[in-house]
């Protein structure tokens, strides 16, 4: 839905306010605009950006939601009740959000999240045999560690989160 641009920078502040404000403008200049060269990947509900925050010369990813697919919204605020007060090894830390506009009056909604340099766990745990990707083979050893971790870091998620939330860990750091 368009909506009347909004003067000055917005940011979130309903999930939580103890985040550093970051605007609309601070991210897309993080982003290269968002620009193809800068999109790491793709989920059900956004796409996800490396940027640099010129303000603290931070590496990060910046998911943008897709406010256009349905259950987008409710997916950002589901995201940032979740991990807002997670504090654990395994689990990725958001640094800031965003809920803004962009420059055409469209609703904007973002995450911001330290960058993962080796990406997200998936590709490791099922990289082929001969995709050639040796980085990508992982010995039982440390399938078994990676194994441990999710179960600790879901079991943190069960103690500190709803239900409904557990469902979605969304990115476990290794
Ligand atoms: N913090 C990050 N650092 C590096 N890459 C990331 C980060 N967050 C996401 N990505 C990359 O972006 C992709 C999309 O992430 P996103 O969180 O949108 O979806 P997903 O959790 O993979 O899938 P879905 O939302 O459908 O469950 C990931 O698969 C990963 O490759």
């Amino acid at each position: 839905m368009m909506k009347k641009p909004r003067d000055g920078p917005l940011t979130s502040s309903s999930h939580n306010d103890s985040y550093p404000s970051i605007s609309y403008l601070e991210l897309v200049q993080s982003a290269n605009g968002f620009s193809v060269d800068n999109l790491i990947g793709s989920g059900s509900f956004g796409s996800v950006y490396k940027g640099l925050l010129s303000s603290n010369g931070m590496v990060v990813a910046v998911k943008v939601s897709n406010l256009q697919q349905h259950g987008a919204s409710k997916s950002f605020i589901d995201e940032c009740r979740a991990l807002k007060s997670i504090r654990h090894r395994n689990l990725l830390k958001i640094i800031t959000t965003c809920s803004s506009t962009d420059n055409q009056g469209n609703d904007f909604k973002s995450i911001v999240f330290n960058f993962m340099e080796n990406g997200s766990l998936d590709p490791w745990l099922h990289a082929r045999e001969d995709d050639g990707s040796q980085s990508k083979r992982l010995s039982l050893i440390e399938r078994l560690n990676i194994a441990i971790d999710v179960a600790c870091a879901l079991d943190y998620l069960h103690d500190h989160c709803e239900t409904s939330i557990v469902k979605h860990p969304l990115f476990i750091v290794i």
